[in-house]
């Protein structure tokens, strides 16, 4: 308005979220609108301004829909990734964090942590928020590839903790190291993406047979999404261009994940319609697929088109992300925005940046220890074997017959039985 008040552009159902028009008043008193209302469909959408509003949602709310998820993700085996991205000020950090008196979700969910990193990534270098010297602190960590684990920062320190109260101390720490940045530098906070890991493992013994889980829990708390706006960063570059390179990058990285995941639904839809219709529809739809864009080599398709280059690489934020943005991971994004009018254009850019998110299709699996698995499968054909021998046993009662396919099944038990025995030292030695 021009008297400069904000008033609400947004409102909130449990899974839409409708952005108002702008509205333009002319002197004369008449009133136009430069835009149509939008709205955008999400899993769950929250309300949460003022707490004496009937739907309005608490920490508590938040934490029974998504921070139980994230815990039976990871309890089943799962990795799980949670991020907050939004314009400064829009709740972020209250969200992922909370306050002494309102907790967030990051402490809720650290109730099963046995093992912690905590980092942050400023201007495109990583500082372990939990290492001990000022020195340390200061430090900037190199990125590299493990060749099965993937991207990990090199010498980050990680933490043993053996209950809630270690977790929690340690998560303060972390939050603390990152506050006291921003005193030094202003608005370091809102500049810098900071990285909570929770890597916990599950032995569990399934029909007497060993089974080892280990899952990764990334809590996100992005900084503000204005540093992602050309305009923003033009306007800044004396403060360093690699302040928003990482919130462009996940931008970029987020809309190529959702073109190659809806390419791939509708190759698979297409694929779906010719087996049920005609083979010319086949050919049809191929070729039509094919013709249309489509950048490097990102893996194949089941259409002709080829699937869009992801540049995870170009910075450190999606390179450290990559399993949770497009891979073996249960990912849940958190877009908050401000329902003030002033901040409709950044709460626009914000859900459109969420519903491009949404198509995203990761892949998921269940992270068993590979000596355990083995160990278990060996058992299991051991078992089968076992069983074959049993009813051969008794289907040729004359040992003459059996004599030989017996001693065929006892060499590969026996064999099958040493190697339990050598993967059972490989993974006590590991
Ligand atoms: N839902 C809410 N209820 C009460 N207070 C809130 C809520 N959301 C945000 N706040 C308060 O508003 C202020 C700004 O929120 P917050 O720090 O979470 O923003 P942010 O998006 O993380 O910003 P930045 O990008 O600068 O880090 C904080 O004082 C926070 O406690």
């Amino acid at each position: 308005s021009d008297s400069g008040e904000s008033f609400r552009c947004t409102s909130v159902f449990p899974d839409c979220c409708d952005v108002f028009p702008q509205f333009r008043i002319h002197t004369d008193g008449a009133v136009d609108s430069r835009e149509k209302l939008l709205e955008f469909c999400f899993d769950y959408c929250y309300w949460s301004v003022d707490p004496a509003e009937p739907h309005y949602a608490s920490q508590e709310e938040v934490f029974q829909d998504l921070g139980v998820s994230v815990l039976s993700g990871a309890s089943e085996g799962y990795n799980v990734c949670l991020f907050a991205y939004g314009q400064t000020g829009s709740g972020k950090t209250y969200t992922m964090m909370g306050t002494p008196d309102s907790i967030g979700l990051t402490p809720r969910i650290c109730q099963v942590c046995p093992w912690i990193v905590f980092l942050e990534i400023y201007n495109e270098r990583v500082r372990d928020l939990l290492s001990g010297g000022e020195q340390k602190k200061r430090a900037s960590l190199r990125v590299r590839e493990h060749p099965e684990k993937g991207p990990y920062v090199q010498d980050l320190s990680q933490h043993v903790v053996s209950d809630c109260k270690q977790a929690m101390d340690l998560l303060e720490e972390g939050i603390a190291n990152r506050i006291t940045a921003a005193t030094h530098n202003h608005d370091a906070s809102s500049r810098s993406h900071a990285i909570f890991t929770i890597q916990y493992t599950q032995a569990n013994l399934e029909n007497n047979l060993p089974s080892e889980t280990v899952s990764k829990i990334n809590l996100v708390d992005l900084a503000g999404s204005e540093r992602a706006d050309y305009h923003y960063c033009r306007d800044r570059l004396t403060e360093g261009s690699n302040i928003n390179k990482s919130l462009v990058t996940l931008g970029i990285v987020i809309s190529a994940l959702a073109q190659n995941s809806q390419m791939s639904s509708s190759c698979q839809s297409i694929n779906s319609m010719a087996s049920e219709g005609d083979g010319s529809t086949v050919g049809s739809h191929s070729s039509s697929l094919s013709g249309g864009g489509g950048g490097g080599g990102g893996g194949g398709g089941g259409g002709g088109r080829r699937h869009c280059f992801i540049p995870y690489r170009d910075s450190v934020l999606t390179w450290l992300l990559k399993d949770s943005l497009g891979g073996n991971s249960k990912t849940i994004m958190i877009a908050t925005v401000s329902p003030s009018a002033n901040s409709y254009n950044e709460t626009l850019s914000t859900l459109r940046y969420a519903a491009h998110a949404k198509n995203i299709v990761n892949k998921p699996r269940v992270n068993e220890d590979a000596s355990v698995r083995l160990i278990r499968e060996l058992r299991e054909e051991i078992d089968r074997l076992k069983s074959m021998l049993l009813s051969f046993e008794m289907r040729n009662p004359s040992p003459s017959l059996s004599d030989e396919r017996d001693g065929n099944l006892s060499d590969i038990v026996l064999q099958n039985e040493l190697k339990v025995t050598r993967a059972g030292h490989t993974h006590t030695h590991t």
